[in-house]
């Protein structure tokens, strides 16, 4: 039977990478996609603006919404402080079960949660299922159009708290339009753009960086 992307994705992995290596990884599926099938990860230069997000907050509890492959869970699980955890969730099971192994690949099962489900059914079982109080970075990556549904439910839930952070891929393509009027209209954020390329291509893309003012 035919392989999907995802599984040729794992397999690039697994042969050009180096277990317990997160830095291997990433390079990996960036060769990989760059080289011979692009794929919808963050990529290496929205990848960099990731990383230093991560590293300026230093968070001890993350939330990711859309797994796809692991590509962002890696990197941002490779940033994590000691007991840190990150919350990631994905419902297409294909992607899951192809998520866990190169995380799992990377070294990083003990910082990643991976929650198999739809982002609205478990957002409000955050706190009771996983002992979250709130988290102090979320980043989104999943369907455009459940940025803001999801952002409004996060907010309900009581999930964010002062200077919590929201980071949001692709905000210029695929684009996210409800989404950047609502957050960067909005009093109780601070919003700013951060300019670079969608994923191994020169198109215009960009991440938004928005923090909780509480
Ligand atoms: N409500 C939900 N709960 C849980 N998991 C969910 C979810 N909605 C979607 N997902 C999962 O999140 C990923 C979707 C990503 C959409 N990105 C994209 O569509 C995308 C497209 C381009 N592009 O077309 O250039 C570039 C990019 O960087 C992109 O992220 C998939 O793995 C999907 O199964
Ligand atoms: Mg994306």
């Amino acid at each position: 039977t035919q392989s999907t992307r995802p599984q040729r994705l794992l397999s690039a992995v697994q042969k050009n990478a180096t277990r317990g290596d997160p830095r291997s990884v990433v390079q990996a599926i960036d060769q990989f996609c760059r080289h011979k099938e692009w794929a919808m990860n963050v990529g290496d230069e929205k990848g960099c603006i990731l990383d230093s997000v991560v590293s300026e907050i230093n968070p001890a509890t993350v939330l990711e919404l859309g797994t796809y492959c692991g590509y962002s869970t890696v990197r941002i699980a490779s940033l994590l402080p000691p007991h840190a955890k990150l919350i990631t969730l994905e419902f297409n099971p294909n992607y899951a079960s192809i998520a866990r192994q190169v995380i799992a690949w990377a070294g990083l099962e003990d910082k990643v949660q991976l929650v198999e489900g739809a982002s609205g059914d478990w957002i409000p079982k955050m706190k009771e299922q996983f002992g979250v109080k709130t988290f102090d970075l979320v980043f989104l990556d999943h369907w455009k159009d459940r940025y803001l549904p999801d952002t409004k439910l996060i907010e309900e839930c009581g999930l964010l708290t002062k200077g919590s952070v929201l980071l949001a891929d692709n905000v210029i393509c695929p684009g996210t339009p409800d989404y950047l009027e609502y957050i960067r209209s909005s009093p109780q954020y601070e919003s700013q753009y951060f300019k670079s390329h969608l994923e191994y291509t020169k198109v215009e893309d960009g991440l938004e960086k928005s923090v909780f003012l509480g």
